[in-house]
């Protein structure tokens, strides 16, 4: 299905939302993208770089006439902007979101967008990167790239096949599953990765030598903890939002390390090399080599 949304509005143009717009206008699938944001310069630099063609005055104004609106903030300001914009929603109009998580999101617009719910497609973007701001966002940030839309039971078909289709627009595939599913699976291999590379460099940062020790760190401390120099405010609502889920995966990490920690204290050569081998074994798999 081919797509054009004559009037979009972005709530939060930063990494996210600022390469929707400009993805979909390099596929001329897109008139008009309104911008509304917390912070003046980023969507003044968002004007500048050609990825909003307004600064909207108002929630209510960004919406008025939208056929798509974007959530694209922190889901932690996901409440506050349905409470903005629900009064001024038209009939049409679709609303969309690329959180992290999912079952918050859900959650928050059967509260504050009762009456639209079949215009509600709650999805998520698996592509991004530790950059954030509208001088992050890139026309082919979702190339190729895997997008999960969670239906909420009152999503309308055709608003779910508008949203694929914008997604595809933007040269990203796109698969449906239930929220709670994607919440177990993005902490697993998302958000504990996350947890764990800020909770490493934190930990290093505090040292008396920190200085010296990140000074001697190589490639491998980099690959390990790129993601450490992402925003701490989307991380701080990732987290809390999956909370139970990633408690979870929290406490099985631990007992992993613990056996790790326990073949290291034996000097089980046998047991520290078998988990080696399974995890290169993965890792190779996992990225086609
Ligand atoms: N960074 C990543 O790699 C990915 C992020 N996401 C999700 O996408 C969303 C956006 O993340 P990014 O674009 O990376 O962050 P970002 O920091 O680049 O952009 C977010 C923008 O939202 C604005 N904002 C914050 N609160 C606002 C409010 N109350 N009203 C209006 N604007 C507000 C900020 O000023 C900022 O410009 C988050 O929910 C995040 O979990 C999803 C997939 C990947
Ligand atoms: O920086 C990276 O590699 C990421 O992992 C990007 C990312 C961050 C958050 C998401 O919900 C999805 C993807």
């Amino acid at each position: 299905m081919t797509t054009h949304i004559n009037k979009l509005a972005i709530f939060g143009v930063g990494l996210i939302g600022g390469s929707v717009a400009l993805a979909l206008k390099q596929a001329a699938a897109v008139g008009e993208v309104v911008g509304v944001g917390r912070s003046r310069a980023n969507l003044e630099a968002a004007l500048k770089l050609g990825i909003i063609d307004r600064i909207a005055a108002s929630p209510a104004t960004a919406v008025q006439g939208a056929d798509v609106v974007l959530l694209a903030v922190p889901v932690g300001q996901m409440a506050v902007l349905m409470q903005a914009i629900a009064p001024h929603l038209g009939e049409e109009t679709l609303i969309t979101d690329a959180g992290s998580t999912k079952q918050d999101v859900a959650a928050l617009m059967q509260q504050h967008l009762a009456a639209h719910l079949p215009n509600c497609v709650p999805g998520h973007p698996i592509a991004g990167a530790e950059t954030c701001g509208a001088g992050a966002a890139r026309a082919d940030l979702y190339q190729d790239r895997n997008v999960v839309l969670t239906p909420l039971p009152q999503s309308d078909q055709a608003a779910m096949e508008k949203v694929r289709a914008l997604w595809q627009a933007c040269g990203a595939k796109v698969s449906e599953m239930p929220s709670i599913e994607h919440d177990a699976i993005f902490a697993t291999v998302s958000h504990l990765p996350h947890l764990l590379a800020y909770t490493l460099v934190d930990m290093i940062a505090r040292r008396d030598n920190a200085d010296t020790l990140f000074s001697f760190a190589a490639s491998g401390f980099r690959d390990f903890t790129r993601i450490a120099a992402s925003s701490p405010e989307m991380w701080r609502d990732i987290a809390l939002a999956n909370r139970e889920a990633l408690l979870s995966e929290i406490a099985q990490y631990q007992a992993s390390l613990e056996q790790m920690r326990a073949a290291l204290a034996a000097e089980d050569a046998t047991a520290l090399e078998a988990a080696f081998r399974r995890a290169q074994t993965a890792r190779v798999r996992w990225s086609g080599g």
